[in-house]
C-alpha cells in the first residue's frame, strides 16, 4: 500500500531524515518507535506532504506522492492525525468531525459520523460541546474519528498515548487496533514502543534519522537491545 524508498528530508541545512525505506501492506498495523528527536514526526509529516521530501519516493497505492501537495494526498486517502491533536478548540465536537469530512458533501458523511459516535459514545455526548473543553483522551479520540471522516485507506498517526493516562493510553491503543475491522491500514508512530509493539504486526526502529531494526512486532519485542533501549526492561 505506501512503499517509502530512500527518504531524505530537512530543516534549513539540518538533514534530520538521512534515507529511509519503509513499507507498509494492506491491512496492517506498523509503528515506528524511538526516542525524542529520532525524526519520527518529521517522517509523518514527509508522508502527508505538511513537510518537504528533499530526495526519494513515497509510492502510495501504485502512485508516487512524494512531489504531491498535502490536500491532494488527503484525496488518495492518505490521512494524517497530527501530534498534539491539533483539534480546533473552539469548534464544537461535531463540527470538528464535519472539518474531516470537508471532500465530501454526500449523504455518506452523516452515516460516517454516526459511525464515528459509535466507536466513541463519548463524543456523542459532547457532540454540541466546544473540543476545547474535552479531556485529554477526548481530544485524542476526537482527533483520530477526525481523521476517520476523511475515509482514509491509510492513517498516519503521530504518537497518539502522548501525555495521556494509562488507562487512557490503553483505551487509545485499543481503539488503533479495533481499525483493522474497519480495513484502515495504519502507520503509528510511538515512543511509547512497548505499548504500539504490541498492537502492531511489524516495527521499525528509527534512531536519528535512520532505521536500524526492523522486523515482525512480537519479535521486536522479544529482541534484548529492544528491550534495553526501549522497554526499560
Ligand atoms: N521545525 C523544525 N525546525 C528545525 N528543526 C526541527 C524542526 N522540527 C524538528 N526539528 C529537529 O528535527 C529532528 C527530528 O525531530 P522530530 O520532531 O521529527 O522527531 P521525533 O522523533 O518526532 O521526536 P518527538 O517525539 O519529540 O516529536 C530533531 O533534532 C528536531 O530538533
Amino acid at each position: 500500500m505506501l512503499t517509502v524508498e530512500g527518504l531524505r528530508s530537512r530543516y534549513g541545512r539540518i538533514e534530520v531524515l538521512h534515507g529511509l525505506d519503509l513499507e507498509v501492506r494492506s491491512g496492517e498495523i506498523v509503528t515506528v518507535v524511538g526516542a525524542n528527536g529520532a525524526g519520527k514526526t518529521t517522517l509523518l509529516r514527509c508522508l502527508s506532504g505538511t513537510q518537504p521530501a528533499s530526495e526519494g519516493s513515497i509510492v502510495f497505492r501504485g502512485e508516487n506522492l512524494a512531489r504531491v501537495p498535502a490536500h491532494r494526498r488527503l484525496a488518495r486517502g492518505l490521512a494524517q492525525s497530527p501530534e498534539g491533536r491539533q483539534i480546533f478548540t473552539n469548534l464544537s465536537v461535531e463540527e470538528n468531525l464535519r472539518l474531516g469530512a470537508f471532500l465530501y458533501s454526500d449523504e455518506r458523511v452523516d452515516r460516517d459520523m454516526a459511525d464515528a459516535f459509535a466507536m466513541f459514545p463519548i463524543l456523542k455526548e459532547k457532540r454540541n460541546l466546544a473540543a476545547g473543553g474535552l479531556s485529554g483522551g477526548q481530544q485524542q479520540m476526537l482527533a483520530i474519528a477526525r481523521a476517520l471522516m476523511g475515509r482514509p485507506h491509510c492513517l498516519l498517526l503521530d504518537e497518539p498515548s502522548m501525555g495521556l493516562a494509562p488507562l487512557l493510553v490503553a483505551q487509545i491503543f485499543e481503539v488503533v487496533q479495533s481499525l483493522r475491522a474497519r480495513d484502515v491500514t495504519v502507520l503509528l508512530v510511538e515512543q511509547n514502543a512497548f505499548g504500539a509493539l504490541k498492537i502492531a504486526d511489524r516495527g521499525y526502529v528509527m534512531e536519528t534519522g535512520q532505521i536500524t531494526m526492523t522486523g515482525p512486532a512480537a519479535e521486536l519485542i522479544a529482541d534484548p537491545r529492544i528491550r534495553e533501549a526501549y522497554l526499560g526492561v
